[in-house]
């Protein structure tokens, strides 16, 4: 990318620039190629982040069903993470996981477990997966609580087999009038379910696959400890990807667990031959960059301090705007023959955006991403009975007692002195988009259309051809939309 003007001596975050169009000949949306720059090539460009509150397994499973990828948290542990990802790897990459309930499960259960998904019904099976019916809330909302799933559900199931297409399943619900079609095998077991927005994203959204056509996921592993037992164990658990993980990633501590996880992942490829590339962070310099790639690093995970749990930056002063920093490590790791994840401080479709231009590989996202159905928490509801999720930091409080649980009650409290994050916040669910299939929808047509302004049908082409300009805070807050008038 390239400044409007001339590049400034002072930094940037996402709100203080804007991109202006130039001359394109893409003529779609749709012919523009999303697929990451850093080396991992997912689809989508986007990356739940390895927050507690927000990637689990239902966000793994529906982040790489549409290309993109979550990273489990390295508070969790690594038996955990096997059996989860096991349960990823084992998922339809087309079909979504159904919420299943049992013919007796109350009305009750059955709407909590609604709200863990974003298709909004529960599958009755019996103790073999045969298909029974389904119950939606509406089917519910007349039922006392502790009524049974048999008595409140509908039994006109559509029904198709699990290699029916996308469209094809689109053509048959909207024929019969229906919101969801349940996938079977040939014995009728049910293997998952599709709505008509899920059928429609499957014409658009690739899946990110690893090389037995299986979804991937990635896990984050700390500095602290057995470095070469995590590594192996996350491997050994299918992690498509390793993050090294710490708030200061331009230490030592980081350049000998890197160099320890590098040996691990070496052994494993040579014993398997599967190459699992080793992002690290987090930095916000050049020279923190080349560090880390020294030490062993794939890719950089760019940001100190501009995420929405962090208080960082009011405690200590450190951290960097973000545009700034990713512009910066983009082009340090580019001319090392790398890549950068941006993490942190997306609050809007066009920080992807932004990001990108100033040269990012993918996108990484946690808090946005919590407040939706796939995140982690369980779905609650305030006064005003709006749904929201509860987010925190992972160095926060709460988050530092989860890591720190081992060790001996005085060196928790020592550790709790570091705080560094909120230990609780509501994320909202936007009741237009809740789902992160909603959010993803909404990022990827913002970036898209950034694309198809600056002409670029890639995001290599968009990394090199975006021009981008420094606004005013009254720039920014012109381009807001109203939702009243002034
Ligand atoms: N992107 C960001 O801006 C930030 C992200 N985070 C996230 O919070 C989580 C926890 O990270 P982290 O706090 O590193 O926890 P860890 O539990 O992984 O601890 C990191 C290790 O590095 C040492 N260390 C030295 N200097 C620092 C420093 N300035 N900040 C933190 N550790 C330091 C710590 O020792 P000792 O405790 O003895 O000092 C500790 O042994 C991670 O997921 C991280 O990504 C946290 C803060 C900022
Ligand atoms: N300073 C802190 N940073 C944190 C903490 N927990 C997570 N993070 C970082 O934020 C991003 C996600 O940013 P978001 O704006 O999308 O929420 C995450 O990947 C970490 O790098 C914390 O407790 N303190």
């Amino acid at each position: 990318m390239h400044f409007l003007d001339q590049r400034p001596s002072y930094d940037l975050t996402y709100n203080d620039v804007f991109m202006v169009p130039s001359r394109s000949n893409v003529a779609s949306r749709l012919d523009v190629d999303l697929t990451s720059a850093d080396g991992l090539a997912t689809p989508t460009p986007l990356v739940a982040a390895n927050m507690t509150a927000v990637s689990g397994r239902r966000m793994a499973e529906t982040m790489a069903r549409r290309g993109g990828l979550a990273i489990y948290p390295q508070d969790i542990p690594s038996e955990v993470v096997a059996a989860s990802i096991g349960k990823v790897k084992a998922a339809s990459p087309v079909f979504d996981i159904a919420v299943t309930v049992s013919p007796d499960t109350t009305v009750g259960e059955t709407l909590l477990l609604i709200s863990k998904r974003s298709h909004g019904v529960a599958v009755v099976i019996d103790d073999d997966r045969h298909v029974l019916g389904l119950v939606s809330p509406q089917d519910a909302s007349s039922s006392d609580r502790f009524a049974q799933a048999k008595d409140v559900m509908a039994s006109d199931v559509t029904r198709v087999t699990s290699d029916t297409a996308p469209a094809d399943v689109f053509a048959l619900l909207s024929e019969q009038h229906q919101e969801i079609a349940v996938a079977v095998d040939p014995a009728g077991r049910l293997v998952g379910v599709m709505t008509m927005k899920g059928a429609l994203r499957s014409g658009i959204y690739s899946p990110a696959l690893d090389d037995q056509g299986r979804l991937r996921a990635g896990v984050a592993v700390g500095i602290n400890g057995d470095i070469q037992a995590k590594v192996h164990a996350a491997l050994n658990a299918q992690a498509d990807v390793i993050v090294m993980d710490t708030a200061h990633g331009h230490q030592e501590k980081m350049i000998s667990a890197l160099g320890r996880a590098r040996e691990a992942r070496d052994a494993f490829t040579a014993e398997t031959g599967r190459h699992v590339l080793i992002v690290a962070g987090n930095v916000v310099t050049a020279t923190g960059c080349d560090d880390l790639i020294d030490a062993g690093a794939d890719i950089l995970k760019v940001g100190v301090g501009p995420g929405a749990m962090c208080t960082t930056r009011m405690q200590t002063g450190v951290g960097r705007p973000q545009f700034s920093a990713v512009l910066e490590c983009a082009e340090a790791a580019r001319e090392r023959g790398k890549a950068v994840w941006a993490d942190g401080g997306v609050r809007h479709p066009r920080d992807v955006a932004l990001a990108l231009a100033a040269g990012a590989g993918s996108v990484m996202i946690g808090s946005w991403f919590a407040g939706t159905h796939e995140s982690t928490g369980d779905q609650l509801t305030d006064h005003q009975g709006r749904s929201y999720k509860e987010s925190f930091g992972m160095a926060s409080a709460r988050a530092v007692r989860q890591r720190t649980r081992e060790q001996s009650a005085y060196q928790r409290a020592r550790a709790a002195m570091f705080e560094e994050g909120i230990s609780s916040s509501r994320m909202y669910l936007d009741p237009r988009r809740p789902g992160v299939e909603d959010l993803i929808d909404w990022i990827t047509s913002g970036v898209r259309s950034s694309c198809t302004y600056a002409g670029a049908r890639s995001l290599p082409e968009f990394a090199d051809r975006a021009v981008v300009g420094v606004q005013s805070g009254s720039g920014f807050e012109e381009g807001r939309p109203l939702d009243q008038s002034w």
